[in-house]
């Protein structure tokens, strides 16, 4: 079982609750005005649906397509996530999809193998869950948090969603493997093995890419809309955003066998020392345990130093329950790092292209929500092309599709400062008042109802609002501040509860700043909201 936090006297808990109250209030009343914002913003935009195309062929394999006819309305570069799971669904809209991959054998990585509930609830609209069937995808219904020695669960709330709606964990590459073939396998997208080298321009305007194959021939594709999704170390990016990348950590991967998470269908999260580790299933025999090193700079493999910090450091932070899986990994060797990126989505909006994924937006992967991101991306694109039969007015095309950076902020805002903002709250530090924070954020999840409720519809996607996530933070923060005053507040624990507010605020408003104040909390007061699809 886990346990509450450590209140220990009745005193305590009625402070806690009526601070709880206080807070629970304030939080209705500002969702009650920012819901009636949102949907008079949603509803003064109009978007006609066309119907789907039918698609017929199918395919075991990932191979290339026969050339449809010689003609591609849009161009794709990188069939991984964002690439692979966009060609599908432009490909069902009837649009012939030209999709260049430089290695279409099966990722093998440590990213992307945590979907969490809103990425399925995307999947679904995309009609692309199959994907998830027969690679042993595992269904996960919240996370435990851990520190000190205690368990708070964070149940995602699902109470409102069919039994199917959970987390997923699963290996990235099998995932991957399904989208790929799901998409080639409609007439009208073909998947083609190449390396795209340069974007083609014309007078400013993108007219395709150059790209090499296999053997290393080059060639040019032309098509009215080119879609960048190259991923986190994109080499085309630089031509249509102001790429401004941090790396604040690496991940530390290994893969746990012959053990049990200590809650069954539940991911686990530690809190300690120096910064999180995080562990979730990702088949049924295996668990992915990720290891967080905070800095630019990763222990050596080479003499035995990768080692011996995570056996010194981190296997005593580890449950008792995956602590002999977690040495015997370490012994085998089979260890991979990732850096940590984070980068606001900065673009220029370009006639001619278009960035997704990775190339254009991320942020750290602890809470695991780059997918759920990219999958709500693709759904706000494709209703934006829905109405758009011809894609060649490239200006008025640009102008139109300006809206999309818009509309995907409600969601990718959220998840993105969640992401960012809650790797600084949970990463150690000497300093009294982040400690403080740290203790409060644990606290505040650990107090149940809308106290993890909230942040956790808010993690995992199921209610993304910038809104909430911002009340959320300062309530927690000035729950914080309350545990120290009350009942007994001192000059000293004044202080620390004034630098706590000050810190909570260094997090959170640069972050906000970043995405973009009035597009994050405010978009439907931005004029790019309400742009109607070029009409022909
Ligand atoms: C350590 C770590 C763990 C993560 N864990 C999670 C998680 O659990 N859950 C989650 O939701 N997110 C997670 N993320 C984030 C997630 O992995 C990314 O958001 C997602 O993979 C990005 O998808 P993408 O399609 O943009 O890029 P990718 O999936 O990287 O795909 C890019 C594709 O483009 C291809 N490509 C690149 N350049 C070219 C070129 N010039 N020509 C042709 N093809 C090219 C590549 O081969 C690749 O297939 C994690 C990230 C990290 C760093």
């Amino acid at each position: 079982m886990f346990c509450k936090s450590s209140f220990t006297n009745l005193l305590d808990m009625d402070y806690h609750y009526i601070l709880g109250g206080v807070l629970v209030s304030s939080l209705t009343v500002v969702y009650v005005i920012y819901n009636f914002a949102k949907n008079k913003g949603a509803s003064s935009r109009s978007i006609h649906l066309l119907e789907s195309n039918e698609f017929g062929k199918t395919s075991e394999n990932v191979t290339c397509n026969e050339e449809i006819d010689g003609i591609t309305d849009i161009i794709i570069v990188g069939a991984g996530v964002a690439g692979a799971a966009l060609a599908y669904t432009l490909g069902k809209d009837g649009r012939r999809v030209h999709v260049f991959e430089r290695d279409l054998s099966e990722p093998d990585r440590i990213v992307g193998e945590y979907l969490q509930p809103g990425g399925y609830l995307k999947l679904l609209e995309l009609g692309l869950e199959d994907c998830l069937d027969e690679i042993d995808a595992q269904k996960v219904f919240g996370y435990a948090l851990s520190k000190d020695g205690k368990d708070a669960m964070l149940s995602y709330p699902l109470e409102k969603f069919s039994s199917d709606v959970s987390g997923r964990g699963f290996h990235n590459g099998r995932f991957i493997q399904r989208m790929r073939e799901k998409a080639a396998s409609l007439q009208n997208v073909k998947l083609e093995h190449g390396t795209v080298t340069s974007l083609l321009k014309e007078n400013g305007t993108v007219k395709g890419v150059n790209y090499k194959t296999k053997s290393g021939q080059e060639f040019t594709a032309k098509a009215p809309l080119t879609i960048v999704c190259d991923g986190c170390f994109s080499n085309l990016r630089r031509f249509l955003c102001n790429p401004k990348v941090e790396v604040p950590s690496h991940f530390v991967g290994l893969v746990l066998e012959n053990c049990n998470l200590p809650y069954a269908n539940y991911g686990q999260v530690i809190v300690d020392d120096p910064s999180p580790i995080v562990f979730y299933p990702i088949s049924s025999i295996e668990i992915r345990c990720l290891v967080d090193v905070p800095g630019q700079k990763l222990p050596s493999f080479g003499n035995g130093e990768m080692a011996q910090y995570l056996k010194t450091l981190v296997a005593p932070q580890v449950p008792p329950e995956l602590y002999n899986s977690f040495n015997a990994a370490v012994d085998k060797g089979n260890i991979r790092t990732m850096s940590n990126r984070s980068m606001p989505a900065s673009p220029y909006p370009t006639p001619g292209a278009l960035l997704m994924g990775d190339a254009l937006n991320m942020r750290h992967p602890v809470t695991g929500g780059g997918m759920t991101v990219i999958l709500s991306d693709i759904v706000v694109l494709r209703d934006l092309l829905k109405p758009v039969h011809d894609l060649h007015d490239a200006s008025a095309l640009c102008k139109y599709l300006e809206s999309f950076y818009t509309l995907r902020k409600p969601v990718a805002s959220t998840i993105n400062t969640l992401a960012d903002a809650l790797y600084k709250v949970f990463c150690a530090s000497p300093d009294s008042a982040r400690k403080e924070m740290r203790q409060a954020c644990f606290d505040y999840l650990s107090l149940g109802g809308i106290f993890s409720d909230g942040p956790t519809a808010l993690l995992s996607g199921l209610n993304p609002s910038p809104l909430i996530l911002v009340l959320h933070f300062f309530a927690m923060a000035v729950y914080g501040v309350g545990r120290l005053l009350i009942p007994f507040p001192s000059p000293k624990k004044m202080w620390i509860g004034v630098r706590l507010i000050s810190s909570a605020s260094s997090i959170i408003f640069p972050i906000i700043k970043a995405e973009g104040v009035r597009q994050m909390l405010f978009p439907a007061t931005v004029p790019a909201y309400y742009r109607t699809p070029p009409v022909y």
